[in-house]
Order: structure tokens, then C-alpha cells, then sequence
């Protein structure tokens, strides 16, 4: 995230911590270097709309810990980032429910162009009151209602990216002083639930035209619509036969989509200390919980469930409550008794995803075998102390992996989605999409249209 504490709260105050340069270019350029040097995929960068003003009702310790915020536009900083990398890839979030697709789809086709095919969308809808509070509305829409309105706002993507410009429509010849043909180029009709729109899309064709589809929906109507239209999904848990479940529903529930039972590769959150030697990694693991807030990551815990966690003491058993916000996290205090002290226990590092501590070799271990017993297909890594986590990782974790044969040991060349599946650069033929694609024979009725 374009902040100081993403998910692991409280290391900003570690000395070697550098994440309150995030509003200086060189930090995320150096960055960026440094994830390109160990062959990485891509820099995933979260974001929110609104504020975490659910723990005691205020903003007091989000501010005192920087849980999320200040926090700022994450899009900006991308370009700058392509600048100084060649392979890189770089998914950003926006929260679709506070954009007008057409501005968005222009913004991110753009991205697509500077980035030469190396942008995905990681695509939400929100969870938080707060947010609807500084868009001028009260109160957020009903959490199924937000995925009907993502499914429209798609749609109309989808007819701006695939349907307005024909692969060929730029022709920039200047002896014949044609720089566009008109015959190629297509008005788009939208009368969705949500959303119209008609005329011809502003941005020609980019590289991979739609950004690679990223969503991480984990209850029954948000992994509907994952399935329907992501690439790319991102999962947590810890256990191995929560993971493995949730990869086969992912995988069923693509298929009863219409889709190939492989194509949406899955994402498992992990953080990861590693150091020269074991011993060495649990030291560092237990330095970085002195300056860890596990109370910090209870404030974002409970902006992500709505309910105001300081209310219970640490034995308290936590309720279930039928809030509005992220239903799938909620969840889990309907299947199990969890107290305070168990939910804090469970941040050691100020954030809730899975901790691997160990050497390169161990880690790696971990890590091939997580990937081997539960079928996905990678994983998100989230930082600790910024940016060492990140060197430590490709110092230690990543040469031990190419010694496996786990890990690549150069970059392919072309766009993110070619990389991902070998297929192309374009959204596969069995995606939603397909259907919005633009057809030359439009032609007769475009012309029609423009002349009108
Ligand atoms: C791994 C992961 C990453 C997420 N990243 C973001 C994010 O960057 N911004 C955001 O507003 N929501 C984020 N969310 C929450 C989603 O927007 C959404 O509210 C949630 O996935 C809804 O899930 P549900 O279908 O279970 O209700 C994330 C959720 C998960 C599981």
C-alpha cells in the first residue's frame, strides 16, 4: 500500500524501518529495483477508501500507529516505477464503488500504455462507513449489492477496453495523413442497472487492453464474481486443509463458470523472516516483535469486520455479528470461540497472515511444500521492515528455490499476462469479456451512428 502500515503494524517504528519515505519517489523506485533484481513477479499494492474508525469509535490509534493513513493514491507512483524497471509488473487496487468507469478505464488503459502491458487491477468494492461518509453518502451498500454494481461497472470496461478499438484501428502513417481509421474504430452502447454510456473510448489499445484481473471475494457471492471474471485470486489462511478446500471450491467454481479449470492462478498471503541462519532469522523475528503493535493490527481487524474490538477484555469470547463489512473474515468467529487474547496472539507482527521464520533453506522448504500440498499457484508476500524484508527475502529464500528448481532464474519476455499464462497478451477467449469484443462487421451501423 502507498502507506507506512499495510498489514504489519508497528515496524515503522524498527530503525531500519523506511516505509515513512513512502511519499518520496526513490523509495518506491529503489524498490521496485530491488523486486526486480530478485525476479519477482510483481509489486502488488493494496489500498482503501476511508479510514479504520471502528476500534473505540475513533481514529486515535490509527493515526498514533499509521494504520493506513495517512495513506495515498497508490496508481501515481507506478510510472515512476516502470521507468526504472524492465520486467517488473505492478497490481494496483481501486475500489470500483467510487469511480466512474469510464474515468477509471481511461486512467488504467493509460497505466497499460506507460507500463508496455505490466499493470493488473486488483479489483474491490469496499467495507468501510467511513469511506461512504467522505463520498457524501451515509452508509454503505449492502455487501451483495456492492458485487452487482462491480458486475455492471466490469461490463462497461470491458466495452471501453474490448469493443471500441479494433487491433488494427491506428495506423500513425503520416505520408497518407491518417494517424486512425474511422471505419476501426466503434461507439459503445451501455444501459446497465448501474451504469450508461455511449461513444467511443478515448484511449486506443494497450498491450494487454484489459489490465490483468486480480480479486480476492471470499464469501459465496464475492467468489462468485471472482470466479466469473478474475485472473488472479488471493487467499489467506493458515491451516492446510482451510487452503486446500478453498483452492478446490476456487477451481470448482471456475469450471461451473465456463471456464478452464486452470485459469485463474491463486495467491496464498504469507509474511516471511528470513536471515543467514536459522537462529539468526529467530532472532531477527523476535527484535522485530519489539517494535510490532498487536494492538495497531486489532484496529484494522476491526475496521475490516466492523465491530469495535476494544470493547471486549482479553478472555472475551468475540462475537459473531452480521455486519456489513468483510463477510468471509467475519465468518470465523461463527465456526470457532475466539478471544481477545487468541486474536492478538494471532498478530504477532502486528498483521494476521501466517508467519515463516527460518533460514533461505527452510523457508524455501516451507514454501515448496505449502505450494505442493495445497495447489495454488504463488504467493503474496507482505512486507515486515521495509525494504529489508524484501532484500532478506531475495538474499536468503529466492537462490535457495532457483536450487530447487522452484523458481526462475531469468525473466520471460512480454506483458504480465503473457508471463502469468503463456497465452497471449489478451483476456483468454473463455472469459466473460469475450462477448464485448469488438466485431469488425459493426462497422455499417457504427458509421450510422457517427453520422447521426
Ligand atoms: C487478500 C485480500 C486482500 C484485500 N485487499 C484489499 C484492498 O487492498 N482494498 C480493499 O478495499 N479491500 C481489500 N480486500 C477486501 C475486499 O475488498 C473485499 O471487501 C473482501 O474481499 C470481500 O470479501 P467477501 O466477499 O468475503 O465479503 C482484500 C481482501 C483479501 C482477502
Amino acid at each position: 500500500m502507498n502507506c507506512v502500515g499495510h498489514i504489519n503494524h508497528g515496524l515503522w517504528t524498527h530503525p531500519r524501518d523506511q516505509s515513512h519515505r513512502f511519499n518520496q519517489l526513490s523509495y518506491w523506485t529503489e524498490l521496485a529495483q530491488i523486486l526486480e533484481k530478485g525476479l519477482f513477479d510483481g509489486l502488488f499494492l493494496a489500498d482503501i477508501t476511508g479510514a479504520y474508525d471502528v476500534y473505540a469509535n475513533n481514529i486515535d490509534l490509527t493515526l498514533r500507529e499509521s494504520v493506513q493513513l495517512p495513506s495515498h493514491d497508490p496508481a501515481p507512483v507506478i510510472s515512476a516505477m516502470a521507468a526504472v524497471t524492465q520486467h517488473l509488473s505492478f497490481g494496483v487496487t481501486v475500489n470500483l464503488s467510487y469511480e466512474l468507469p469510464y474515468q477509471f478505464a481511461r486512467r488504467f488503459a493509460t497505466l497499460d500504455h506507460l507500463t508496455e502491458g505490466r499493470l493488473a487491477w486488483n479489483i474491490v468494492t469496499g467495507y468501510l462507513d467511513s469511506a461512504q461518509k467522505l463520498v457524501g453518502q451515509d452508509r454503505l451498500q449492502a455487501h451483495d449489492q456492492r458485487y452487482d454494481q462491480a458486475e455492471d461497472f466490469l461490463t462497461l470496461c470491458y466495452r471501453f477496453w474490448e469493443g471500441s478499438w479494433e487491433d488494427d484501428a491506428l495506423q500513425i502513417d503520416k505520408q497518407a495523413r491518417r494517424f486512425a481509421d474511422p471505419d476501426k474504430v466503434h461507439y459503445i452502447q451501455h444501459q446497465g442497472p448501474f451504469y450508461q454510456s455511449q461513444g467511443v473510448f478515448q484511449v486506443a489499445p494497450s498491450k494487454q487492453r484489459t489490465p490483468v484481473l486480480f480479486q480476492a471475494g471470499a464469501s459465496p457471492r464475492g467468489l462468485a464474481f471472482a470466479t466469473r471474471h478474475a485472473e488472479c485470486i488471493f487467499i489467506g489462511g493458515d491451516k492446510i486443509e482451510h487452503i486446500q478446500k478453498q483452492v478446490q471450491k476456487i477451481r470448482e467454481l471456475t469450471v461451473q463458470q465456463g471456464r478452464p479449470v486452470d485459469a485463474i492462478k491463486i495467491f496464498l498471503g504469507c509474511t516471511v523472516v528470513s536471515a543467514e541462519s536459522s537462529s539468526l532469522a529467530r532472532d531477527k523475528f523476535i527484535e522485530y516483535q519489539q517494535y510490532a503493535s498487536p494492538e495497531a493490527g486489532l484496529a484494522h481487524f476491526s475496521g475490516s469486520i466492523g465491530l469495535d474490538l476494544s470493547q471486549f477484555a482479553e478472555d472475551d469470547v468475540i462475537p459473531y455479528r452480521n455486519t456489513n463489512s468483510i463477510v468471509s473474515v467475519n465468518q470465523k468467529f461463527k465456526q470457532q470461540d475466539i478471544t481477545l487474547a487468541d486474536l492478538k496472539a494471532q498478530h504477532p507482527l502486528g498483521g494476521r497472515y501466517p508467519v515463516i521464520i527460518g533460514s533461505g533453506a527452510e523457508v524455501a522448504e516451507q514454501l515448496i511444500d505449502l505450494f505442493d500440498q495445497t495447489g495454488i499457484d504463488g504467493f503474496n508476500l507482505t512486507r515486515t521492515v521495509s525494504p529489508e524484508s524484501h532484500l532478506d527475502f531475495v538474499q536468503w529464500v529466492i537462490p535457495e528455490l532457483q536450487q530447487r528448481g522452484r523458481y526462475k532464474t531469468a525473466y520471460q519476455d512480454g506483458s504480465l499476462r503473457q508471463k502469468l499464462f503463456a497465452q497471449g497478451d489478451h483476456l483468454h477467449p473463455t472469459h466473460p469479456a469475450d462477448q464485448y469484443r469488438c466485431q469488425p462487421s459493426a462497422q455499417v451501423n457504427d458509421q450510422q451512428q457517427k453520422r447521426a
